[in-house]
């Protein structure tokens, strides 16, 4: 397959603009991921906590107030990439 091809593109010109800013999505994607694994990292850590201590694993007032940032920072597909984050920290509920 051709860069043409893959990308979409109808000049290389423009298949040339895609393919590097698709590099960049790429290592922006990585960097994601690796942001993600941390958060589920850190969350373990209090769940744990919270757990040893006789708690519960789930806070759902606190996750109210997570669901509530990521949506008030990008609207309402914010609040479904807050659920599945939360689902990938601490699991199905
Ligand atoms: O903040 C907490 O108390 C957590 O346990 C972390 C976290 C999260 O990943 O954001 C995970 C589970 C809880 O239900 C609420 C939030």
């Amino acid at each position: 397959m051709t860069a043409l091809d893959v990308t979409g593109a109808r000049t290389p010109e423009a298949a040339d603009v895609i393919t590097g800013a698709r590099e960049r999505i790429d290592a922006l994607d990585d960097r994601i991921i690796g942001l993600i694994q941390e958060r589920a990292a850190v969350s373990a850590v209090i769940q744990e906590a919270r757990i040893t201590s006789g708690g519960r694993r789930v806070n759902l007032s606190r996750e109210m107030e997570v669901l509530g940032h990521y949506r008030e920072a990008l609207g309402k597909p914010g609040t479904a990439l807050a659920m599945t984050l939360l689902e990938l920290c601490r699991g199905r509920i």
